[in-house]
């Protein structure tokens, strides 16, 4: 059973490698041919034009379209710390936990602000009351939460603004140590200064994660990330450096999006 999956701390193995990957939903393939490797401790920005396949591919990576019948990689290899992880001996609740997931519209459990952060780790095992204590705590700091909830750790998380709540299931996957956190949109239904806040905590966390994030807001793109991938119609188009490609982008059709052309 593959039991880690732990970046190679030298970055001599990129944190994720995707190779050749195609996917369909049923007969429709929706992923064509991608080719791109992800640093360690970088943030990465999938950008394109709806429908282009960005949350399609950023759920291949934690293998979450497993859960749609119809989903099937039909071709190419995903490696996240230089594993293949389609092999049939990985422990995908493992996965799963190196590799979080954020999503567009916060999700927190119906239960206190506390049992939020501790629900995960109680499941992997933690029993310590000392240790669930500590990690609460940790963990609502780095989203700068604590001085806001620490008086009311008991009471429900859905009594937190929408903001409060994102920055609360960032948290919560942050609580099981995920080397990987991939995010769809985590910033769409949030308003500006919450948008700010939580943009601000992905720079401060890429010092100890790696983050691979989907946005629609192009501005979020180029001040957030290091590096730019764009899609269109299921294909890798350009992928580079986040200013060469909001500056000087290579591919005609990459600077038409970028301009504002379509999309
Ligand atoms: N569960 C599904 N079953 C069938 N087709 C799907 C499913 N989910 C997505 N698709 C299709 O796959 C293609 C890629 O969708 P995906 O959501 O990955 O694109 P996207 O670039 O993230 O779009 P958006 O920016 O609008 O979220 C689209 O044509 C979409 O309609």
């Amino acid at each position: 059973m593959v039991s880690d999956l732990s970046p190679d701390q030298t970055a001599a193995v990129p944190a994720i490698e995707i190779e050749n990957l195609r996917f369909s939903y049923g007969t429709k393939q929706v992923l064509h041919d991608i080719n791109l490797s992800i640093p360690a401790g970088q943030i990465t920005a999938f950008i394109g034009p709806s429908g282009c396949g960005k949350s399609t591919l950023l759920r291949c990576l934690n293998r979450i379209n497993d859960r749609i019948p119809s989903a099937a990689i039909t071709g190419g290899a995903i490696r996240v710390g230089g594993i293949d992880i389609s092999r049939t001996d990985l422990d995908l609740q493992m996965l799963r936990r190196k590799v979080g997931m954020v999503f567009q519209k916060w999700n927190p459990f119906p239960k206190s602000i506390y049992d939020n952060i501790a629900y995960g780790l109680r499941i992997h095992g933690e029993k310590s009351r000392s240790t669930i204590d500590d990690t609460v705590e940790h963990c609502l700091r780095v989203v700068a939460l604590w001085d806001d909830v620490k008086d009311r750790l008991k009471q429900s998380a859905f009594g937190l603004s929408g903001g409060q709540q994102q920055r609360l299931c960032i948290a919560r996957t942050i609580a099981v140590k995920p080397d990987i956190i991939l995010m769809d949109e985590p910033c769409s239904a949030l308003d500006p200064l919450s948008t700010l806040k939580v943009e601000e905590l992905l720079l401060e966390m890429k010092k100890d994660y790696t983050i691979v994030i989907v946005t629609h807001n192009l501005a979020q793109a180029s001040r957030c990330s290091d590096k730019t991938a764009f899609f269109y119609l299921g294909e890798l188009i350009e992928y580079g450096e986040t200013s060469q490609i909001f500056q000087t982008p290579k591919v005609p059709r990459t600077e038409s999006y970028i301009s504002g052309g379509f999309g």
